[in-house]
């Protein structure tokens, strides 16, 4: 198994349809048939149900002291997502990478394409993993950040790279420790202490949890209705932090409601609940499915904050939620391995490790 993050695809090679040649979205007038996902819209649109918007993502206020910590236990158990305010993340920071992320998706297609994400590797840029599921492709361009972004950012930027990994660099370490803060927020909450988790390091700081951050840029696009940004998924990760910028498009799943959009609010973020912390968390967390639609209005962006365990850690539901009555429901898998599987198995990936 890969020791390393960035090695976790070596054995699973990302394989594409139709991907012999990359398209210019930001110059495209209509939607080539590639992109053109669906004749029949009923499949994807929003469910009647959140036809007036009724069903809301929770909005929790992280300095809410009485309230913020059952807020937030609440919307894990029912939402698998929530947003949050006041998470000490200044808007200064935010807006500072948000911009980085502009300029780098403004660039030339040819000059993107130097930094290209290898096909048997998890940094730079190029398509979404997932688009190999999927028949046709997404109206969408990432960029994929793990560790330090020095060698990409110098193929982009061959004269002028420092800017854009010292403010990658800061982003990653605010998020980090705001990563560990929600962490211990959710697993106080079942009664997990730091004597629980060994590899939440001596303080319980999660020193040795590894992450990416995965840039997002979803051009305008001349037929949304048929188009698709992001397709469904979980995420593989134990929670995902996500700065959207002010334009809709991002939508999760709830059983019963259907897809649900989430608005941006000025100053929030969006947290996911993933497929590691539903492990962990022995069912009690689940995972959230979550996907993005597309505009013909105004370009969007995204930024999410992809937070993990150390990656030889073995994660496993934690013994303290367990016992006779609730038997461990999953096998013990490491980040890396985890990783290889989804690319294998995909939406079966937690199934297949069902005990
Ligand atoms: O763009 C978004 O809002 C969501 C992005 C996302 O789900 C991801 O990067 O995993
Ligand atoms: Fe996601």
């Amino acid at each position: 198994m890969p020791s390393r993050l960035s090695d976790s695809f070596v054995t699973h090679p990302v394989f594409q349809h139709n991907l012999n040649q990359y398209l210019d979205l930001n110059s495209l007038e209509e939607l080539p048939d590639s992109h053109a996902w669906i004749s029949d819209l009923d499949e994807y649109s929003s469910s009647p149900d959140d036809i007036h918007g009724q069903f809301k993502l929770p909005v929790i206020d992280l300095n809410d002291s009485i309230n913020g910590r059952k807020h937030v236990v609440h919307a894990c158990k029912t939402w698998g997502a929530f947003q949050i305010t006041n998470h000490g993340i200044s808007n200064q920071l935010i807006g500072k990478m948000e911009d980085a992320a502009r300029k780098l998706f403004s660039l030339p297609l040819e000059q993107k394409l130097k930094a290209e994400r290898p096909k048997d590797g998890a940094g730079g840029y190029g398509p979404f993993r997932i688009s190999s599921f999927f028949p046709k492709r997404m109206w969408s361009e990432g960029f994929t950040i793990v560790g330090s972004p020095v060698q990409h950012a110098r193929k982009l930027w061959p004269e002028d790279y420092s800017a854009f990994c010292d403010v990658t660099d800061e982003y990653q370490n605010e998020m980090k420790k705001l990563a560990g803060k929600l962490m211990w927020i959710m697993l106080e909450a079942l009664g997990i202490t730091k004597e629980d988790i060994k590899w939440a390091g001596p303080n319980g700081q999660f020193e040795g949890s590894e992450a990416a951050l995965q840039l997002n840029s979803y051009p305008v696009c001349p037929d949304p209705d048929r188009a698709m940004g992001l397709a469904d998924h979980t995420d593989s990760t134990l929670l995902t932090i996500l700065h959207q910028s002010n334009q809709t498009g991002l939508q999760i799943f709830r059983e019963e409601i259907g897809w649900v959009t989430v608005p941006p609010v000025e100053g929030a973020l969006v947290v996911n609940i993933g497929d590691l912390l539903h492990i962990l968390s022995n069912g009690s967390y689940p995972s959230v499915l979550h996907r993005v639609t597309v505009n013909r209005e105004q370009h969007r962006f995204s930024m999410a904050y992809l937070y993990g365990p150390p990656n030889s850690v073995e994660i496993s539901p934690l013994s303290k939620l367990v016992d006779l009555h609730h038997p461990p429901l999953y096998r013990p898998v490491t980040w890396s391995e985890y990783l290889g599987m989804k690319a294998k198995f995909f939406h079966n990936t937690l199934s297949s490790l069902r005990i």
